[in-house]
């Protein structure tokens, strides 16, 4: 089977991101690839490293051009993707990388968004419970924020086995591309190299909820997230760094059995063994995530510590896994475990 894929904002980082993970997908043949400032560019002059694609012309983000093809893969920023996808026939696989579709709580999404909520689709982490069976078959799929992707992964399985107080802290550090290719100030690498800060402190990260929703969801009680990302001096990868107060009688090994049940059988989730614990650099470029779960017996937290890279598992690994589980391929086909070192 081979499908035939669009790729709208393929000039960003997200829509390179995904291409470079098509072009290594054999059920796949790339159609149209879009931009908004940058239409009329040649990708060559903007993804050097995408060398097969060089030579198209990127067009603009119009249904007429990505109409015709089986996926569509939308790199958009916040609020662009629902126009788009309203347009797209419902026989279409629509995979949004954005945020417009993530949430289920319409007031979260006005609070952090500050836009009408377009609604929700199935939640593209498929190592979430039930999250599997949700995306088989779908025709719309909406790809995680990439700091909840870590961190999700990273404290499910304490609140799935009802170890934790619903009160998780969070503190991650992100590279980055994370922000996207477009000049902004803090951003300059003069201000990033040899410097790491906080920003969107006190619960301002509109990533926030969406922590929220899936730790709720594994713990079957709300649950408070505290969150604080900062930037790192990297281009790629997000180290999170998770607590929460365990629920009286946890025991370490009770802590390691709810790790060890939760990824017995996950392709891309690496449980490390103990006393080895997750780094940036051993995913960066391929859709793997490292977890290490620690008890701390003094302070009576659960710590859990995930790695990822923000572009790959984080946004279009993620992405592809989906599209492989919603057109019933095997769930690892085009992706890499394997990471880059040193
Ligand atoms: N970077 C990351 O690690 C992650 C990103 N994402 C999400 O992926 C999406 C894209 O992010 P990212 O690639 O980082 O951002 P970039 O700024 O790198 O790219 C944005 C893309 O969107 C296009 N674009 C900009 N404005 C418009 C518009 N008004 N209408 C249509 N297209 C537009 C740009 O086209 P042009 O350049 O031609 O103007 C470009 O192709 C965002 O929703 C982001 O949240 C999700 C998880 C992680
Ligand atoms: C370093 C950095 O700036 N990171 C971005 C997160 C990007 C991302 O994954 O999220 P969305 O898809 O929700 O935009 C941020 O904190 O806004």
């Amino acid at each position: 089977m081979t499908v035939r894929v669009a790729v709208a904002g393929a000039s960003g980082y997200a829509g390179g991101e995904v291409l470079r993970l098509l072009l290594a997908h054999p059920g796949v043949e790339i159609g149209a690839l879009t931009g908004n400032s940058n239409a009329g560019q040649r990708l060559g002059a903007l993804q050097p490293h995408l060398l097969p694609l060089a030579g198209r012309v990127l067009e603009p983000t119009e249904p007429g051009v990505l109409a015709g093809h089986d996926v569509v893969f939308l790199a958009l920023p916040h609020g662009q993707s629902a126009a788009v996808a309203e347009q797209l026939g419902d026989d279409v696989l629509v995979i949004d990388m954005g945020a417009d579709f993530r949430l289920r709580d319409a007031a979260a999404w006005e609070k952090f968004y500050g836009s009408p909520h377009a609604g929700t689709w199935p939640y593209g982490l498929p190592e979430l419970p039930g999250a599997r069976a949700a995306l088989e078959g779908s025709k719309r799929v909406a790809v995680p924020g990439c700091y909840p992707t870590a961190v999700s992964l990273a404290l499910f399985p304490a609140y799935g086995a009802g170890l934790a107080e619903p009160e998780a802290v969070i503190v991650a550090a992100s590279g980055t591309s994370g922000a996207g290719k477009a000049a902004k100030p803090h951003l300059l690498g003069s201000e990033v190299m040899g410097s790491m800060s906080p920003y969107g402190v006190g619960g301002l990260h509109r990533h926030t909820p969406e922590m929220a929703q899936n730790l709720g969801a594994a713990a079957g009680e709300p649950v408070t997230v505290s969150f604080t990302p900062t930037l790192a001096p990297m281009s790629r990868g997000i180290l999170a760094t998770c607590t929460a107060k365990a629920k009286p009688g946890t025991t370490a090994e009770d802590v390691r059995a709810a790790y060890e049940k939760a990824y017995a059988d996950e392709p891309f989730v690496h449980l490390l063994p103990e006393g080895q614990w997750p780094a940036t650099a051993s995913v960066y470029g391929s859709n793997a995530v490292q977890v290490q779960v620690a008890y701390d017996a003094t302070a009576g937290r659960i710590i859990a510590i995930s790695a990822i890279d923000n572009l790959t598992k984080g946004t279009a690994g993620g992405a592809v896994q989906s599209m492989n589980i919603a057109l019933g391929l095997p769930e690892d086909t085009g992706l890499s475990m394997i990471g880059v070192a040193p």
